[in-house]
């Protein structure tokens, strides 16, 4: 057997200005986010796919098709590329219907179009825009533009989605609006994503594949769930923004308007998120270490709903001087921050058992 065809492989280098970009990633299908600080190249990488720059060494493929290769001097220009690069911005054309937006998208396309090809009707559908079909621009809310965007790139039959932030410009309701879209378009549109975000509950909710950048450097890929457990990134993933995810199976619902969820470190109720928590489905629970507490025996007495027993393995200092605490649960990783007084008095080293309390209000929902 062959070995399988990696959705995206990439291995670069360029040199812009004084910052360098080394680089190589190979990415299964689904949706992979870059993720790391604010100049570590993500943009750079994504504009490297769509030939917005050339690399001044390399290759990149997309499903095995080469892009550009500088050995075999190949470089496929960006109108060749056939890569769907949706921007922050719906830019949208004013004057077009909705229905004449999507098509614009489909003109470019026309040559590589087969019985199987997505059509208006069915992007439309996929991206809940049916009914806006005869409107304008002017017309639409900032969610919905952005849907419209989407349908479009998707009507040029991309071999890959490019989206750079795409939510960075919309406040939490038109996020919370689009989020389920950019899910279906993972899970049904057959092409990878390569997506751009600085955002935690991004990644929990959308990342099949993470690669952290660091310095135009690649530090990490793998699964979000495995990199945010490891120590050694917590200076990417830590922050205000510390917390665990976790992998999880719907379970049940458990009366009271609660769902209990099956994760690595044992089961976790959570309030009913609606349209959401049919039992079996996978999904990934966001644990923000800020909102994890911890106690040197089982608590009694609490309101709290989710006690997790664990055994301390790694204890880092943050910036700000307070401790997070990461607590190995059954196998999986649970992160806490505490002050450094709690620490104290708590006595917390590594291999010492204790308990983390998780509000359940503190649990994010995910894919
Ligand atoms: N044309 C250019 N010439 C010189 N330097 C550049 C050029 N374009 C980008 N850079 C530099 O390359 C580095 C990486 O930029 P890039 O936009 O890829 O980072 P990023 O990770 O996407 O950042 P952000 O999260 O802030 O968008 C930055 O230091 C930037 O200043």
């Amino acid at each position: 057997m062959g070995q399988a065809v990696a959705a995206l492989d990439l291995d670069i280098a360029l040199r812009q200005g004084t910052f360098q970009v080394d680089a190589k990633i190979s990415a299964g299908p689904g949706l992979t986010v870059l993720f790391g600080p604010s100049g570590s190249g993500k943009s750079t990488l994504v504009d490297l796919v769509a030939g917005l720059k050339r690399p001044d060494r390399g290759r990149i493929a997309v499903d095995g098709v080469p892009l550009v290769d500088t050995a075999a001097g190949l470089w496929l220009p960006p109108h060749r590329r056939r890569v769907g690069y949706v921007f922050q911005e719906a830019r949208l054309l004013p004057h077009l219907t909705v229905r004449q937006n999507l098509l614009y998208g489909r003109w470019f396309a026309r040559r590589h179009l087969t019985p199987d090809s997505p059509t208006c009707e069915s992007v439309a559908d996929l991206l809940g825009i049916t009914h806006l079909l005869n409107r304008r621009p002017a017309a639409l809310s900032g969610g919905e533009k952005a849907r419209v965007a989407l349908g479009r790139a998707l009507l040029a039959l991309p071999r890959i989605l490019l989206m750079d932030e795409p939510l960075a410009a919309l406040d939490e309701a038109r996020k919370a609006e689009i989020l389920p879209y950019l899910e279906r378009l993972r899970d049904h549109a057959g092409l990878p994503i390569l997506y751009v975000t600085h955002a935690v509950a991004e990644v929990a909710r959308l990342a099949t594949t993470v690669v952290m950048m660091d310095q135009g450097r690649v530090r990490a890929l793998g699964a979000p769930s495995t990199l945010w457990s490891r120590p050694d990134l917590m200076d990417l993933t830590g922050g205000a923004e510390a917390g665990a995810l976790l992998d999880a199976v719907v379970s049940h619902e458990s009366g009271d308007g609660l769902f209990a969820l099956d994760t690595p470190a044992g089961r976790i109720l959570v309030p009913h998120v609606p349209g959401h928590l049919v039992p079996g489905t996978r999904t990934r629970l966001r644990i923000p270490a800020r909102d994890v507490l911890l106690s040197d025996r089982p608590p009694q007495g609490l309101s709290a709903l989710n006690v997790l027993p664990g055994v301390v393995d790694d204890v880092r200092e943050d910036a700000d001087g307070s401790r997070v605490v990461r607590l190995d649960c059954g196998g999986a990783p649970l992160l806490a921050r505490v002050t450094r007084t709690s620490a104290s008095v708590l006595a917390i080293t590594p291999g010492q058992p204790l308990w983390a309390i998780v509000k359940a209000v503190a649990l994010d929902q995910g894919s």
